[in-house]
């Protein structure tokens, strides 16, 4: 994945005429620590398990990213994921560069006290490469409220911190923001509903389907349905319910903290179950994928039938199928722009940290909407000025500022005098 993205990077240089200096900065990341974690598991055996964090590049400030719990998380994955938050922070004009973590592992198939000691050893193993100033760490696929917790209290423990700055999406009565739950999901919802009127889409009569049903397609599902979206499809890892009706994401969280998963959940009309593939094929006008990258590849994009894809995951549609998808008209609000506001309100958490002053909601969400829609309209208008895809606008958004970064300490050209 990471050679794709580096090499699209480097198309977008040549494009723009970006000193050279910068591709060679931005092609690797800048440094990647690999550990083996060893846990004790409650039988009294003991399981390695392989984990990773990347800081990709750090020129705009410390990075910054999520730590993921996957069976599927490699080096290759991670170092993407935080090339990628490289240019998702600098879409969203935050003062961070970008970073990734995770764990190769099943958190399903560990115990709560398992995935407790899994956590801690995350942080002693990474102790002395994360920091409030260095990077810093937040929740992603499988690192929910209660690892981050664990994970900073931790950290606490380790650097003698009461409060933990290096990590976000902390609980809030343990220096947490509000508004960062549905953060990530309302940062897209903004975005579409800047885009409205140019997309033509009227949430009266639009239909969605959304790829997993976790922290951001719950969030993004509710916060559509409340806007008049009717949501006919959603899926979690064991499969999909479609109704043609509409679904009432209350009703169907609901049915899953009862029943461990989201099959079986009734919508308003005849509810059936479908297959995730099924699910990203639907005849709708949004589709909404957010759970795991490369779903839309070239062997299903051509049976892609939503106009609109607002990507929330990241990395859910594989480059060949981007340029597929692109050529046949579709619109795809890209990752690094529909998914930022989630690192956009952790930057606020750490903003309040750091000050010792906490926000209320409304301030919070007054900052998301206006980060949102500024970063939306800008690369909106770079899609029209440029007769670009959005993809390549958020990408050249991103690149100049990085850019403009690494060339303010001094380039080749300032030192040969030309
Ligand atoms: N949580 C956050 O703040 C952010 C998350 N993201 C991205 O959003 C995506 C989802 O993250 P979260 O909602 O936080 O994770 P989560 O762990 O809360 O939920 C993941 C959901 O995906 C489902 N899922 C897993 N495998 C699936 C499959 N093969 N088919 C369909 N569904 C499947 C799970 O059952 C679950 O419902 C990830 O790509 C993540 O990197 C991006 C920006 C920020
Ligand atoms: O909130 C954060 O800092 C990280 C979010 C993240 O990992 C992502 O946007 O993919």
């Amino acid at each position: 994945m990471l050679d794709k993205a580096r090499e699209n990077l480097r198309l977008a240089c040549e494009q723009l005429k970006i000193h050279p200096d910068v591709f060679e900065e931005l092609k690797s990341p800048r440094e990647t620590l690999a550990v083996t974690l060893l846990i004790r598991m409650d039988n009294g055996s003991r399981r390695a398990f392989k984990a990773w964090r990347c800081r990709y590049n750090d020129r705009r400030g410390p990075t910054k990213g999520g730590v993921r719990f996957h069976p599927n998380v490699s080096l290759d994955e991670i170092e993407t994921l935080a090339f990628w938050m490289t240019f998702k922070c600098a879409v969203a004009n935050l003062p961070f560069g970008g970073g990734k973590g995770g764990v190769c592992v099943n958190s399903k198939e560990l115990s709560p006290t398992e995935l407790e000691r899994l956590s801690r050893a995350y942080i002693e193993a990474f102790s002395s490469f994360i920091g409030p100033d260095r990077d810093i760490m937040a929740p992603d696929m499988y690192t929910n409220g209660i690892v981050i917790a664990w994970m900073a209290d931790e950290y606490a423990a380790i650097t003698g911190e009461p409060l933990p700055m290096a990590i976000t999406g902390k609980p809030i009565a343990f220096g947490g923001t509000v508004g960062r739950t549905d953060a990530t999901a309302r940062g897209g919802y903004i975005a579409l509903r800047h885009l409205e009127a140019s997309l033509n889409l009227d949430p009266a009569k639009a239909t969605v389907a959304i790829q997993g049903f976790g922290n951001v397609g719950y969030h993004c599902a509710k916060l559509l349905h409340a806007d008049g979206y009717r949501i006919v499809a959603v899926s979690d890892s064991r499969g999909a319910i479609y109704d043609p009706d509409g679904l009432d994401p209350l009703a169907v969280m609901e049915h899953k903290l009862h029943n461990g998963g989201i099959l079986g959940a009734k919508g308003h009309g005849e509810t059936r179950e479908i297959s995730n593939a099924e699910l990203l094929e639907l005849d709708c006008d949004v589709l909404v994928p957010a759970a795991l990258e490369r779903q839309i590849t070239l062997a299903n994009s051509d049976r892609i039938k939503a106009r609109i894809i607002l990507e929330m995951a990241n990395g859910p549609i594989t480059p060949e199928a981007d340029a597929a998808l692109t050529a046949a008209g579709h619109i795809i609000v890209p990752d690094i722009l529909a998914n930022s506001g989630g690192v956009t309100v952790s930057h606020l958490e750490w903003v309040q940290n750091r000050s010792g002053f906490y926000w209320d909601n409304s301030r919070v969400r007054d900052h998301l909407k206006t980060t949102m829609s500024t970063e939306t309209q800008a690369v909106w208008a770079l899609h029209n000025d440029m007769d670009i895809s959005m993809r390549e606008a958020a990408y050249v958004h991103g690149l100049r500022r990085i850019a403009d970064s690494v060339e303010a300490r001094g380039t080749q050209a300032y030192f040969s005098g030309t």
